[in-house]
């Protein structure tokens, strides 16, 4: 495909000079950083509906707000990609997500125009209006915009900000940008309420206004006195969001940058008159401008590459199965085979694998939008009227729930499956997805169990074993596939807290937890050691290691997770306590966060592959394994 036309955003290297433009020159500018988009994402992958949605609105809001002076912070931030263009970086848009690249969401050692680094939803409000605060407690004269999704706007954590926000005295304006879509189909009354206001006349009357207002010669204040007076009168006598004592404007287009432009224009002006927090509704549409990504915005959510003038294909080959999908297909059969099982996703139905779930047993799952804390208590209810949850969760979103999970789980001792997707490094999203500190944070609240398959087919047996207890216990998987290991059939589990040992060697032992087994086993055919599969993290397999503490003279944990707090502290813990005094080499993930790129590539810089695990070995204890009367290594 020819290079797309960039004649004006070739021009355009920071907003200032966006600023220097006509109004009439936004709309073809428009069209070039559309097109720029499409042909930048589709060679890196990335997420693309819902940046293809945000180019008019965020040309409007760098073309009005005087940035980085004043303050954009987007919700989520994987809607940001215009406004990276837009900022200075377009020409490392090709290093975007990989290693040593720009990351795909805002951060703020990345440009001063990243004012607030995000990933995890429903932060930018409470983040804007710190932020606007502060302005105001410094004497500072600058505004505070959040841009935030009506996915995103369905957490507990932005009506709480709104709640503050809508009767403190700051210059903040919230921008609803409202395309009727999550990730997957939006849930719930607030989405329901947002097509309301969306829906006919209203729109038509608030469109018709935005007109007016283009027409009209008074001053631009008096302008938008009107149209907030008229848009009310006409229409929606309060709003949600009046009551909560913002000043709604909307709803209206935001692909039309001559509706856009006017209004905030207008609202700025409400902003520098202490007339309140401002509470902007645009409606776009997820994909905008790519006929293929908007007639299915969730494929197009977050591609891999792809050729532009053909859209997505499938792979000529079928792929390994994936760890999301060996869950989707055991939730199935444990659904067909146990009717007390219900499935819960906050919001992330694709990725955690329940389509099928939700295709065959409707009734029997439930989404209930981005709100990881309302899932975990909402699992612990059913689970209180004999019902079985399994709540199906990334591991770094359940960290929103912590408190949910133990007063609310734990404490009571629900028998709650948690299946913790995206355990360990995730690849292109980075440090903010990464499922680091799961087992560290799960290991420590009492009645939970941990379980960490090494490949697919013991992770279907150990969602068996999980969903048979009558306690909390998750099971946590990496991010795509694994060895490849074949389903077994049927629902059996595993034993429950038992591990096993895989290989038989000398004086050293490697303990894995989970699917770091499998570089484990390379690594220890070289070493001569012994390797043990230890599949819980909680409760540990103490007779398995007392065992091995008998018969040999040193130990290696290896996980793929934190190992601070993690399986390996778990081991030294259990020595300690069974008075075994051997040297532990544990080795995981360090204390730092670690960047986003090729996920194997990052195991292997972290030392976690084969080559890594045996360096670090033969570092530590080579002096056991090549002394005179040491292991010999096995060539
Ligand atoms: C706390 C949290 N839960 C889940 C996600 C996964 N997630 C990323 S984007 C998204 C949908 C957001 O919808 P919306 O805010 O409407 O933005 P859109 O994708 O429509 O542009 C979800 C669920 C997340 N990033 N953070
Ligand atoms: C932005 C966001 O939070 C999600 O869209 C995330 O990028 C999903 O990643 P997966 O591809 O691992 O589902
Ligand atoms: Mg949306």
């Amino acid at each position: 495909m020819n290079a797309p036309i960039t004649a004006l955003l070739d021009t355009i290297s920071s907003p200032a000079q966006l600023r220097q433009l006509t109004r009439l020159q936004l709309k073809p500018l428009a069209d070039e950083l559309r097109q720029f988009l499409l042909n930048s994402v589709a060679r890196t992958g990335g997420h693309l509906s819902s940046n293809l949605g945000t180019v008019e609105l965020t040309i409007a809001l760098h073309y009005v707000f005087n940035t980085p002076e004043d303050r954009l912070v987007w919700d989520v931030g994987h809607q940001t990609y215009p406004h990276k263009i837009l900022t200075g970086r377009r020409d490392r848009m090709d290093t975007l997500r990989q290693l040593g690249g720009i990351s795909g969401f805002p951060r703020r050692d990345e440009s001063e125009y990243d004012t607030f680094g995000t990933a995890h939803s429903s932060t930018s409000i409470s983040a804007a209006l710190g932020m606007a605060l502060a302005a105001k407690a410094k004497g500072e004269d600058r505004r505070a915009v959040a841009i935030i999704g009506d996915g995103a706007m369905t957490a507990g954590m932005a009506f709480e900000a709104l709640n503050n926000a809508g009767v403190a005295d700051g210059k903040l304006l919230v921008v609803l940008n409202d395309n009727d879509m999550s990730i997957s189909p939006p849930v719930g009354a607030l989405n329901r309420y947002l097509a309301q206001l969306m829906s006919g006349q209203f729109y038509a009357a608030a469109k018709h206004v935005g007109k007016q207002v283009l027409k009209g010669a008074p001053p631009l204040f008096e302008l938008a006195k009107r149209f907030e007076q008229q848009a009310k009168g006409m229409v929606v006598p309060a709003t949600l969001f009046e009551k909560f004592g913002f000043n709604y404007i909307g709803p209206i287009d935001g692909h039309d940058l001559d509706s856009l432009i006017p209004t905030l224009e207008n609202i700025r002006q409400l902003m520098d008159a202490h007339e309140g927090p401002q509470f902007l509704h645009v409606v776009t549409k997820k994909g905008q401008g790519y006929k293929l990504a908007e007639a299915d915005p969730v494929a197009y959510h977050g591609p891999g590459k792809f050729d532009p003038a053909v859209g997505l294909t499938k792979p000529a080959t079928p792929p390994k199965a994936t760890f999301t999908q060996v869950f989707g297909q055991w939730l199935c059969d444990m659904a067909a085979a146990d009717s007390r099982l219900v499935g819960i996703t906050p919001a992330m139905r694709e990725g955690s694998g329940m389509v099928e779930f939700q295709r065959r047993f409707p009734d029997r799952y439930f989404d209930v939008g981005i709100a990881e804390q309302h899932a975990v208590t909402f699992a612990a209810g059913l689970a209180c009227e004999g019902l079985k949850p399994v709540v199906a969760i990334y591991s770094t979103f359940l960290q929103r729930a912590y408190d949910q999970l133990i007063h609310d789980v734990a404490l009571q001792n629900l028998p709650v499956v948690f299946a913790l997707d995206r355990a360990g490094l995730v690849g292109a999203d980075g440090a903010t997805h990464a499922g680091a500190y799961d087992i560290a944070y799960l290991r420590c609240i009492p009645q939970v169990s941990v379980a960490c398959p090494a490949d697919e087919a013991e992770c279907r047996q150990l969602l068996s074993t999980a969903f048979a207890q009558d306690h909390p216990v998750a099971v946590r998987y990496p991010r795509g596939a694994g060895v490849g290991a074949a389903q077994p059939e049927g629902l059996d589990g595993l034993p429950f807290g038992k591990g096993e040992l895989r290989r038989k060697g000398r004086r050293v032992a490697i303990l894995a937890f989970g699917t770091l087994l499998y570089p484990a086993l390379g690594a220890a055919e070289r070493l001569g050691a012994t390797v043990a599969n230890m599949r819980w993290a909680k409760p540990l397999d103490t007779d398995l290691l007392r065992e091995i503490a008998r018969t040999h003279e040193a130990i290696v944990t290896v996980e793929e997770g934190c190992v601070m707090g993690g399986a390996g502290s778990a081991v030294m813990e259990a020595l300690q306590a069974e008075g075994l005094a051997l040297p532990v080499l544990a080795l995981g993930l360090p204390d730092s966060f670690i960047e986003h790129g090729d996920p194997a590539k990052l195991l292997s810089l972290q030392g976690l592959d084969a080559a890594g695990i045996e360096r670090s070995v033969r570092e530590r204890f080579g002096a056991l394994l090549d002394g005179a009367s040491g292991l010999k290594v096995v060539a």
